[in-house]
């Protein structure tokens, strides 16, 4: 029987780089994003490399959505191994300008979407009492505040807080609960975090922003989704056992903690 894996925010960036990981290494993969068309497209390319994936639509910031999804994996693959709360959203806004939608928006999504899929996924580990793997999105940003981007850096603390109280709290359940903390990815996010910096700048120029921060990565390149995906794939197999409430990095040695 094959282990079934649950990937939110999978159509594209990290997340899908995570969930074909997984498939490569015969996980049944549940792909999920609120991006309809994309996801679908997704899918499709997936299923042609002969990947045993299905598309879930839907919104991580709404709870009802995040029991749907595990009810949909539990429904097609008969049970779940793993859950990766991998959805996040960015904004870039000088502190003094912040306000209340942004601070509304990345919480319910960042956040809130984190403690649903937990739920959901946690509540169907115990009811198939077997082990379980959650997984959680997290951020160089959830150990360290970077200036423009506060509210997106606070949500990722909360995700590091919440993964430590998910940790105590299902560890008598046999559920771990981890969280990557990736550092600089080439993906659709950093190309709207470079876009909105360099509006609040007066000397960057498009693609600046994303050069200053790679140029600090000590191994010298910026992140690809498969160095995402070989921590996450860790994290979801059984040599991660004993390991529960860390938030790991993998930025190629731009934050040491
Ligand atoms: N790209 C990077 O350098 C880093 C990314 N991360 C985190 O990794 C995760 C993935 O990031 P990327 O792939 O770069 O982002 P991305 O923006 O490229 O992809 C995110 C995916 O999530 C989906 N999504 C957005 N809101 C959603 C919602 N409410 N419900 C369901 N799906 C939703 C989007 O449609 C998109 O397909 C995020 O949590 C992000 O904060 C953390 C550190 C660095
Ligand atoms: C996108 C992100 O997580 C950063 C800037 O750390």
């Amino acid at each position: 029987m094959s282990k079934v894996a649950v990937v939110t925010g999978s159509a594209g960036g990290l997340g899908r780089g995570i969930a074909e990981k997984l498939c490569s290494n015969g996980f049944s993969v549940v792909l999920h994003d609120i991006n309809e068309e994309l996801l679908n497209k997704t899918v499709e390319e997936l299923k042609g490399k002969n990947f045993d994936v299905i598309g879930v639509k839907g919104d991580v910031s709404i709870r009802e959505d995040q029991f749907n999804l595990v009810k949909e994996a539990v429904d097609k693959f008969g049970h779940l191994d793993v859950f990766v709360n991998n959805a996040g959203i960015d904004a870039v806004t000088p502190f003094l300008l912040i306000k209340e939608d942004e601070l509304n928006r990345l919480f319910r999504i960042n956040v809130n979407g984190v403690v649903f899929g937990t739920q959901a996924a946690a509540e169907q580990f115990i009811k198939q009492k077997t082990k379980g793997k959650i997984i959680n999105a997290c951020s160089i940003a959830g150990h360290e505040s970077y200036a423009m981007l506060g509210t997106y850096s606070a949500t990722k603390h909360a995700v590091r807080s919440f993964t430590q109280t998910a940790a105590k709290e299902l560890a008598k359940h046999q559920i771990t609960v981890n969280a990557y903390c990736p550092g600089i990815a080439k993906t659709k996010m950093w190309d709207r975090i470079d876009q909105e910096m360099v509006k609040y700048s007066d000397d960057l120029k498009p693609g600046e922003a994303f050069e200053k921060f790679s140029s600090e990565i000590a191994l010298q390149r910026y992140q690809t989704p498969e160095d995402v995906a070989n921590l996450v794939d860790f994290l979801a197999s059984e040599a991660s056992d004993y390991i529960t409430g860390q938030a790991i990095l993998t930025d190629g040695g731009l934050v040491y903690r």
